[in-house]
């Protein structure tokens, strides 16, 4: 599913409406009457008294259409104008006018006056992907009220509130049970903390073709079941031929894991060997591969010299680099710690390997040591994939304001850095050098487990080997991540998922 910005919707409207002629008043009738439709699925004939919180833009003008179409329905409407509507202009006067004859009943609001036990929930149009910075005035005043009310708030299109673009919410902002997003969904809706203040997001047309999306290079996704087999070729068995056999799905090699985190290692490399590819080879400090042996039977060990540490911080580059040879792919990473010179070390393994290259962890923070200047682009794909705190030492940014514009920041980086970006947490972003960006919708939390990210950085390394293109094995690998999550949370307490039980159930 295409996910638009304001400022690509507004281009949307105008195209519809310029080239293509169908009338704006039409777009709004279809748009109101879909806000009633989505309002009366969802309260049925229990609650029947509803407030319409009208703002003077085509917001509110598409909140008045939906009044009317509830009214029919049987509803108790009452509109709240929250400035007087005598002044409007355009399609928001022609609304409030045919409010006048239809008739629908109004008020125009003052702070403190209004009655809110006289509603059984309300309608907010108060402001749409015209608004600009935090609401003003009596817009702000009614929000307020709104919220204090306890009333169930259905959202036309967002939350009043809601930076369309981001997810971020500005101060105050509806928290809405349901919003029906007009035409396609937005980035704010599919990003917390604007996701949990929209509550449930349906997306209805209101007659903008849908190609017009892809014609104007929207280039952000959401990620849903259907589009995983049509637009990635997910195949989510990933059907095996008859006469394959283990070189047929390739070799992955595993730098994880030190002493204090051997199980980065253990989950990561469980994890690759689950997601299908047929061989995998760990490196691992030499100390700790003796109490590790046969813990992952499946998986082949490659002890390396660490003078007894436990650790990475003995073992050259070299020791390393030729390890990549025969392989189809590597992860780099997870539960390494940290070491002096790590950062030289973490550069001739990027420069001197030619194998497609999953980064997670400490890989990532070594990398971050050396500044924000981008690393040369490698002849071989990378992916890196960071948590929020990650990114920040990455970017050189804080973790507020990483999360503050997370499309934004990944579009921007993988295109600059060249590289395939996956920045977890909840709604994970992937995004890819070439500037198109995916939304995860799967997973749970869960899953906010230590061990829950090397469990992610095996599966893609496993899809990688497995001769998956970054971006699909990106996007394929976060998805099953998530769904795995899903899957286990159906079965037990989402507080006692455990990493374990992601790779059980991939
Ligand atoms: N034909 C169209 O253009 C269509 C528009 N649609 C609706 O139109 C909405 C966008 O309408 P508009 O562009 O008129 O904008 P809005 O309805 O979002 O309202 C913006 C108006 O509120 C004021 N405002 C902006 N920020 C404010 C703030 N922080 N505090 C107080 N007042 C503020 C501005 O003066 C502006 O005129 C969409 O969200 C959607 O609901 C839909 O009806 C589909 C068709
Ligand atoms: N609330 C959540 N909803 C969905 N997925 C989540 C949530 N919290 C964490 N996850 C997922 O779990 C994984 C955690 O990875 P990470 O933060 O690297 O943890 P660790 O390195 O400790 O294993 C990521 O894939 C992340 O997207
Ligand atoms: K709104």
């Amino acid at each position: 599913m295409y996910v638009v910005t304001a400022e690509e919707m507004r281009e949307l409207d105008r195209l519809t409406i310029e080239q293509i002629g169908i009338p704006s008043l039409v777009l709004m009738e279809n748009a109101g009457r879909a806000v009633a439709e989505e309002v009366f699925r969802a309260a049925g004939t229990g609650r029947t008294r509803w407030g319409v919180l009208v703002g003077k833009g085509n917001n509110g003008a598409d909140g008045v259409v939906a009044a009317r179409h509830l009214q029919d329905a049987g509803y108790d409407v009452q509109l709240l104008y929250v400035e007087d509507p005598s002044l409007w202009k355009g399609e928001s006067a022609v609304q409030r006018d045919i409010a006048v004859h239809y008739p629908l009943r109004s008020e125009v609001y003052v702070p403190g006056a209004v009655d809110w036990s006289r509603f059984d929930g309300l309608i907010d149009a108060l402001l749409g992907t015209g608004s600009r910075g935090a609401p003003r005035g009596p817009y702000a005043a009614i929000i307020e009220e709104a919220n204090a009310s306890g009333l169930p708030i259905a959202a036309v299109d967002i939350p009043s509130g809601l930076n369309a673009n981001t997810g971020s919410l500005n101060k105050p902002c509806i928290h809405a049970f349901l919003t029906v997003a007009l035409a396609f969904t937005k980035r704010g809706l599919e990003q917390f903390p604007g996701a949990e203040a929209a509550g449930q997001v349906i997306v209805r047309r209101i007659g903008i073709p849908g190609g017009l999306a892809d014609k104007l290079g929207v280039s952000t996704f959401t990620l849903t079941a259907e589009e995983m087999d049509e637009k990635q070729g997910l195949d989510a068995f990933r059907k095996r031929r008859s006469d394959s056999h283990k070189g047929s799905f390739g070799h992955l090699l595993i730098a994880a894991g030190s002493r204090t985190m051997s199980g980065a290692g253990v989950l990561c490399t469980r994890a690759a060997i689950h997601g299908g590819c047929g061989l995998v080879t760990w490196a691992l400090p030499d100390r700790i591969s003796g109490p590790l042996t046969g813990l992952v039977p499946e998986a082949m060990l490659q002890p390396m010299e660490d003078n007894g540490h436990g650790g990475w911080s003995a073992v050259a580059a070299e020791q390393l680099i030729p390890l990549t040879e025969g392989k189809e792919a590597m992860v780099l990473g997870p539960g390494m710690g940290r070491w002096d010179g790590d950062t030289l070390w973490m550069r001739a393994v990027w420069d001197q390997t030619d194998v497609p290259l999953v980064v997670d962890a400490d890989g990532l923070n070594m990398m971050a040591s050396s500044g924000t200047k981008p690393w040369p682009t490698r002849k071989a794909p990378v992916i890196l994939t960071p948590h929020p705190g990650e990114m920040a030492r990455l970017a050189g940014l804080t973790t507020a304001e990483v999360q503050a514009d997370r499309i934004g920041l990944v579009r921007a980086f993988a295109a600059e850095r060249g590289v395939t970006l996956v920045l977890k947490g909840a709604r994970t972003v992937i995004a890819t050098p070439d500037g198109k960006v995916y939304i995860n919708r799967t997973g749970n939390s869960g899953m906010a487990k230590g061990g829950s990210g090397d469990v992610l950085a095996g599966l893609i390394g496993s899809l990688l080997a497995q001769g998956l293109h970054p971006e699909q094995a990106a996007v394929i690998g976060v998805f099953l991540h998530g769904q795995a999550g899903d899957r286990a949370a159906a079965d037990k307490p989402s507080y006692a998922l455990t990493a374990s039980d992601l790779i059980t159930y991939l």
